[in-house]
């Protein structure tokens, strides 16, 4: 089974995606990681505006760097927003998804186009949304509990900003799949995600809930 999770930045797709990966035994990738993962080597290089070399990194990363902590700062965040708008960058990591989601016993994808473009034919596609305000709320929540500084107006507006850049850039824009049932997280906590999309994604496949 393949369980595509797409939605905008901060409104739960991770959360979610690793216990329904735990609930139906199948694997998880958080395909964010990738994008974050290119970002941070071209800052590093301070080459983020460099298209082909975004590329090269891409077809030549390492997946022990996929977790590494400095791949959840907001820098690397930001970055994997630019990186992600390069054609060359996503074809580039396309198939390393694809054999991943191929892969027995089958796989959770989330990321933003899981159920446009790397998973078409997936078993099941959710499109996890909140409020921008609700996001930014969870994300300044997150950085405090890591003993960040939070500035929440800073983090809504990058929020927006991301949101913005995803949802309008040419290649594999931030959308719903027209076959993705919605799932607005907004007064939702995260038990409540979870049991609504079981709900949602037996309902789907035709399975029957664990007792
Ligand atoms: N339904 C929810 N209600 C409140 N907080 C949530 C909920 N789902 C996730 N979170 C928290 O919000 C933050 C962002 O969630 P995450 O799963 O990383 O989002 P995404 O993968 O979409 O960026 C995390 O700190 C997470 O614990
Ligand atoms: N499948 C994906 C996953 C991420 N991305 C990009 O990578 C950035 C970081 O993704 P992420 O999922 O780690 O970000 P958060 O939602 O966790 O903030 C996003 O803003 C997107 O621009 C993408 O284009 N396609």
């Amino acid at each position: 089974m393949i369980v595509a999770i797409d939605g905008p930045a901060a409104s739960g797709k991770g959360t979610l995606a690793r216990r329904l990966a735990r609930h139906y035994g199948l694997r998880h990738l958080d395909t964010g990681l990738l994008y974050r993962a290119v970002a941070l080597k071209l800052i590093h290089r301070d080459m983020l505006e460099d298209a082909e070399a975004g590329a090269e990194e891409a077809r030549h990363l390492d997946p022990a760097f996929l977790s590494d902590s400095a791949l959840r700062s907001e820098a690397a965040g930001a970055g994997a927003s630019v990186v992600s708008s390069y054609p060359q960058v996503r074809q580039a990591l396309l198939e390393m998804q694809r054999r991943f989601a191929a892969e027995a016993p089958g796989a959770v994808l989330d990321g933003r186009d899981i159920g446009t473009v790397i998973c078409p034919d997936a078993d099941a596609k959710l499109f996890v949304i909140a409020s921008p305000e609700e996001r930014a709320r969870r994300r300044a929540l997150e950085l405090e509990s890591r003993g960040e500084e939070v500035d929440e107006a800073a983090i809504l507006a990058d929020i927006r900003a991301r949101d913005h850049r995803d949802m309008n850039r040419a290649t594999a824009p931030l959308k719903a799949a027209d076959d993705a049932v919605t799932l607005d997280t907004t007064t939702l906590d995260a038990d409540a995600v979870f049991a609504a999309a079981i709900a949602i994604i037996d309902g789907l496949t035709g399975r029957t809930p664990a007792s």
